[in-house]
């Protein structure tokens, strides 16, 4: 018998994140920035992921349904079954936070399955396009909160201001500006670690859980005793747990 090759996609809204696995192993994976056309990017890896002949592909997109059907355009070539994951109101024991479960996020929910049901208290903060905190007790997903992050932040700074307008900088000292480029880098930073501290505060015991692509880089502000780790493929991890 021969081991099941499957393509797994992430698709946020800023990158697009893969693994090709043959049965437990990952054998290769990717992120790219799609930077609004998914669809298009797609096109151009599927030559790649069609090489390695994978019978079934599992999805989770946060992106529109007009968007999630051109994706599905751009796989045909694949010949293989594609199915989207969806928000389920209780899955592998998880129960889920929202009052309407299917206004949650599929990416939050999938990193949340992901670490659910290890009889532990986790906060899990998905750095990406918004900076988003979901608190999982267990099985139980008691809800979270969604930020703007770095990008958005910045920019909705120069649109919604006169004097703002902010050079390309870094993300990457906490100390007061002097200037306006850094004023405007640093409070971001400020503001989001900042976040995170004050949630996990009251409680040391609860681990943080940090994924996406600002990881590394919030990870380093953190200074809180709480257990910090970061888990790159979180929700492809949940995306797997979601099929199996
Ligand atoms: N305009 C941009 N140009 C380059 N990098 C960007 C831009 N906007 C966001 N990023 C970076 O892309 C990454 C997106 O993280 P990721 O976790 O893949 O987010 P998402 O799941 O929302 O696509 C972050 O590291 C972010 O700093
Ligand atoms: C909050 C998000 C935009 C985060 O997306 P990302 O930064 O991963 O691209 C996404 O999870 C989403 O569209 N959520 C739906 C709203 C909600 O979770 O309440
Ligand atoms: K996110």
């Amino acid at each position: 018998m021969t081991t099941p090759r499957k393509l797994w996609l992430d698709l946020g809204n800023t990158r697009l994140k893969y693994w090709l696995t043959e049965g437990e192993e990952i054998i290769t994976s990717g992120a790219e920035l799609h930077l609004q056309s998914p669809a298009d990017l797609l096109l151009g890896l599927v030559d790649r992921f069609s090489n390695f002949q994978p019978s079934f592909v599992g999805v989770s997109s946060v992106l529109d349904s007009q968007a999630n059907q051109r994706i599905k355009k751009s796989l045909k070539p694949l010949n293989t079954p594609i199915e989207f994951a969806q928000v389920l109101a209780t899955s592998h024991g998880l129960i889920t936070g929202y009052d309407h479960i299917e206004k949650l996020g599929i990416d939050r929910w999938l990193q949340v399955l992901a670490l659910s049901g290890q009889q532990k208290k986790f906060c899990i903060v998905g750095c990406g396009t918004a900076l988003t905190l979901d608190l999982l007790d267990d099985e139980t997903h008691l809800g979270g909160y969604i930020l703007p992050s770095f990008y958005l932040q910045r920019e909705a700074l120069a649109q919604g201001t006169r004097r703002v307008q902010v050079p390309d900088g870094a993300f990457s000292n906490l100390g007061a500006g002097r200037n306006t480029q850094d004023a405007v880098h640093h409070g971001i930073l400020l503001g989001l670690v900042g976040a995170i501290e004050k949630l996990v505060r009251s409680d040391p015991t609860r681990e943080l859980v940090l994924t996406g692509g600002d990881a590394v880089l919030i990870r380093y502000f953190l200074d809180i005793p709480n257990p910090i780790t970061v888990e790159d493929d979180l929700l492809l991890r949940g995306l797997r747990r979601y099929f199996s």
